[in-house]
């Protein structure tokens, strides 16, 4: 019987190959007395110049495999080798306890190490991995350990480890290292972040797969489902690979969408694009041929802030997507804060319900001050290519009124001001209330277009919050009733000529696909990674079968209807 272990699915992938364990660095350090003090200072003066020379190494070997965003990991790794209070520190304890470097070096930088690793901030606990990665290298330099280096490893191997430091990654030779499976680690760890860009499956957070996997062990790894296997029968092992095999082809299928247009087998044109929450995310939108940014979730400039963000600031965030688009449409939406999304350096009113409650829009029709400093930064950000600036959950028209009237009293400014900015750039809403879907077609008077957020449109429909395990039987996008207010939304936005995306997970999701083309959406955005898979099946579903499907859908009485009417649809495909 095999075994199989479930971690994290941090990169998606498949592989079958044979372990190789790394063994965890457990340097015995013992605590000696020197008496030569001036020798252990040029101990660890030396191993943090060549420590230094390996960063700027990795450094250039990363830029040029996977470019300066990846690369600029090291930055941050020479900053924390170079910084003099680390070092000053670590010689202040060797002259006062008159001990040896290695000893001194490790007992600081434990300390910098445990101050990162306790903090809440998940950013700050990340930069932990970072202090941890460079104090090992220094260490090992002043001991004379070798530096294993992956970058030699000439057969095909999984690596296994207790986790990756990103020098290790950065190393990887993606030709023999088929995949990697680690103790710790989450989507968002470095070696996740590698491991997707660098294009190896990966699964993390496995707990103990350095001992329940023997190094030279024929193992696999499903970097999409985060199961690994051990012990594998010939015939599991065959299913693997060709499983592995399939991926791959499809992989190289999905390229060639890369260039092309998002249409309909009948050649009805769409836009796929990508919800996004930092300008840096926009890389990964261009690599996966995205025709636009449906959605910029703005509350992550706010979130990752010790301050509400300026308006020079927000502009400088804003035209950076601006610029990296080149004029392809960006929809940025305007904060969404409350609810569960908080900011440190402000406090929210307590609520019974805040997901009800004083959030979103709501908050920044109160608070003009901070509603106009976005603004004025987001148009001008409209001089720089095509924007849409879209508002939050919107309930009211009045409110739409009001937000859009704000837009024109900045704008008024800005003429005065004689500073640039797109005189017709677009203002559209959310619609995620029931009471926008149902009532779409007086919204479309005042709106320029519609996204509809799937994810709250679905908690508020169905009252099930989308957050809880214990109701999540309820939360289902393919309800009929949920179809019925999409439909509802798509026609009332075309009676007034305005145009209607979704920016919900909905709109990534296969299975919703082919009724939300029979509809009428216009465009979909999702997560980056999902949409060449979007555009293909897209490529091969006719507008008249898709509408049939639709039609059907609305009509049915329930969830399972709809599922068994797509999954039949799609078994066509
Ligand atoms: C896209 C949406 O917004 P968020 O997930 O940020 O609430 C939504 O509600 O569908
Ligand atoms: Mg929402």
């Amino acid at each position: 019987m095999s075994k199989q272990f479930k971690g994290i699915g941090a990169s998606e992938g498949i592989a079958v190959a044979k372990a190789l364990v790394l063994a965890e660095d457990n340097i015995e350090i013992k605590k000696t007395k020197v008496s030569n003090i001036d020798a252990e200072i040029s101990r660890i003066e030396n191993a943090i110049s060549k420590t230094i020379k390996d960063l700027d190494n990795l450094k250039n070997t990363t830029l040029e495999k996977l470019g300066p965003e990846k690369a600029a990991i090291f930055d941050s790794h020479k900053e924390i080798a170079s910084d003099p209070a680390i070092k000053d520190e670590i010689i202040n304890l060797i002259k006062s306890e008159s001990i040896c470097a290695e000893f001194a070096a490790q007992q600081v930088t434990n300390n910098f190490y445990e101050m990162f690793a306790s903090m809440d901030d998940p950013y700050f606990k990340e930069r932990s991995a970072d202090v941890k990665d460079v104090a090992t290298r220094i260490i090992k330099h002043i001991l004379g350990i070798a530096i294993v280096d992956l970058s030699t490893i000439s057969e095909e191997v999984i690596i296994v480890a207790e986790d990756l430091t990103p020098s290790q990654t950065a190393q990887l030779n993606k030709q023999f290292v088929k995949g990697f499976a680690t103790n710790i680690g989450g989507r968002t760890s470095h070696a996740a972040i590698m491991a997707r860009s660098l294009e190896i499956p990966a699964v993390l957070g496995l707990k103990k797969i350095t001992t329940d996997v023997k190094n030279g062990e024929v193992f696999a790894l499903n970097g999409i489902t985060g199961i690994v296997e051990l012990d594998l029968t010939d015939s599991i092992k065959a299913n693997y690979e060709k499983l592995a095999k399939e991926f791959a082809e499809l992989k190289a299928e999905l390229q060639k969408f890369k260039n092309l247009l998002s249409k309909t087998a009948d050649g009805q044109e769409k836009l796929i694009e990508a919800n996004i929450g930092s300008p840096s995310d926009v890389e990964t939108v261009i690599e996966n041929g995205g025709e636009g940014v449906g959605l910029f979730r703005s509350e992550f400039l706010y979130m990752d802030n010790d301050h509400f963000p300026t308006e020079e600031e927000q502009y400088t965030a804003y035209k950076q997507v601006m610029d990296a688009m080149k004029g392809k449409l960006v929809v940025i939406r305007t904060l969404d804060i409350g609810g569960d999304k908080k900011l440190s350096y402000f406090e929210f009113p307590h609520e019974m319900n805040p997901f009800l409650g004083y959030r979103a829009v709501r908050f920044t029709l109160d608070r003009k001050d901070i509603f106009k400093d976005q603004l004025r930064a987001l148009l001008r950000a409209s001089a720089h290519g095509e924007l849409g600036i879209m508002f939050p959950m919107i309930a009211t028209v009045d409110e739409f009124k009001r937000a859009k009237a704000i837009v024109e009293e900045c704008k008024e400014e800005l003429r005065k001001e004689k500073i640039a900015f797109n005189e017709n750039v677009q203002v559209g809403m959310m619609v995620e209330i029931p009471a926008a879907a149902v009532n779409a077609d007086k919204f479309s008077k005042y709106a320029d277009f519609f996204s509809i957020g799937t994810n709250d449109l679905i908690q508020y429909s169905i009252a099930a919050d989308r957050m809880s395990e214990n109701v999540s039987y309820l939360y289902q996008p393919l309800n009929p009733a949920i179809l019925k207010l999409i439909d509802l939304t798509i026609k009332g936005a075309h009676k007034n000529n305005k145009w209607v995306g979704m920016c919900g997970e909905m709109a990534g999701d296969i299975q919703a696909l082919p009724l939300l083309l029979g509809m009428g959406l216009d465009a979909f955005s999702m997560s980056a990674t999902s949409m060449l898979r979007a555009r293909a099946l897209m490529s091969k579903i006719t507008m008249k079968e898709a509408e049939e499907l639709a039609n059907k859908a609305l009509a049915t009485d329930d969830t399972p209807e709809v599922i068994e009417l797509v999954d039949a649809f799609l078994a066509t495909k």
